[in-house]
């Protein structure tokens, strides 16, 4: 079994998740919410036969266009003619080194690892993602969007990017049709974090720390961190109710407390990440 392929990894050898993109005006949409243009680097994940790859290397400057079945590669190498503003890669997108220059993503992508290709893009925020435009599995679409969000990993992204789900995609856009409705959804990166890049592994280990039993009151859920004094002066100053469950807080406060950790906080006290039980 090739160790490093993620098809082998993810449990999906016989279900590659080939669902093609069929609808041209949704093929544009996507294009459009990306607001590519030429001095943009795009990647397409999962570029199949170039139903997204051709028509975003008409706007972009460079389209990265990832696949790791080589069949389709070879398919869209031989589309390719005279655009020679793509640069095809044949791998496993989550073994991709992605660039060190800023780039935008557009991707119909496989769904058997949506949950690794947005950790891959958007968990570590010193990465150069601007912007992007996915279509996913709905359900993926509203776990990454959800209110409250009880996932410490997609609180993380939501703080340095903002995660829209635009709307439902019905399966007669794909060939063939999956069995499940699908969405897009867009990602921008904040214009102005609350948090510095190089804080995500903390911030991370404090939020899964907090969010071990997402319906626990504020105070008990922060209490090992903070002392008695400290949470009721938290409570008033970012309007805090003692007993709201933790999972309710928005990413202001999620924000302000993090940094009173830092500031207020000895570090032995900082919370290293619990594990969680089967909870995605
Ligand atoms: C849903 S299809 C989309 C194809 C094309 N973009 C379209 O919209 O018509 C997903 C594509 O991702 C490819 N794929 C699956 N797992 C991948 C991986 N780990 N790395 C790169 N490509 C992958 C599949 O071979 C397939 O072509």
């Amino acid at each position: 079994m090739p160790k490093n392929d993620s098809r082998f990894r993810y449990g999906t050898a016989n279900f590659p998740g080939r669902h093609l993109l069929i609808n041209k005006s949704l093929i544009k949409e996507m294009v459009e919410l990306a607001k590519v243009s030429r001095g943009d680097t795009v990647i397409d994940i999962g570029a199949g036969t170039g139903a997204l790859t051709f028509p975003l290397a008409g706007q972009a400057g460079t389209v990265i266009a990832i696949e790791n079945d080589p069949a389709s590669v070879q398919k869209l190498t031989s589309k390719m003619k005279e655009k020679n503003n793509i640069n095809i890669k044949l791998v496993d997108v989550l073994q991709y080194k992605l660039p060190k220059s800023p780039f935008c993503v557009v991707a119909n992508m496989p769904f058997s690892i949506t949950t690794p290709i947005f950790e891959k893009f958007l968990g570590d925020p010193s990465l150069r993602m601007q912007r992007a435009v996915f279509i996913t599995e709905k359900g993926a679409a509203k776990r990454f969007t959800a209110v409250p969000v009880i996932n410490p990993m997609i609180l993380a992204w939501r703080m340095w990017y903002d995660i829209r789900l635009v709307r439902t995609v019905l399966p007669n856009n794909f060939s063939p049709p999956p069995g499940v409705a699908s969405a897009v959804v867009t990602v921008f990166k904040k214009n102005n974090p609350m948090l510095p890049p190089h804080h995500r592994r903390q911030f991370t280990d404090l939020a899964s720390h907090a969010l071990h039993y997402p319906y626990v009151p504020f105070v008990e859920a922060i209490g090992e961190v903070f002392t008695p004094p400290q949470i009721a002066k938290l409570a008033k100053e970012l309007k805090i109710e003692r007993n709201q469950a933790i999972c309710t807080l928005h990413e202001q406060q999620w924000g302000q407390l993090f940094l009173a950790m830092l500031r207020h906080v000895p570090s032995y006290r900082w919370p290293k990440a619990r594990k969680r039980k089967g909870r995605r």
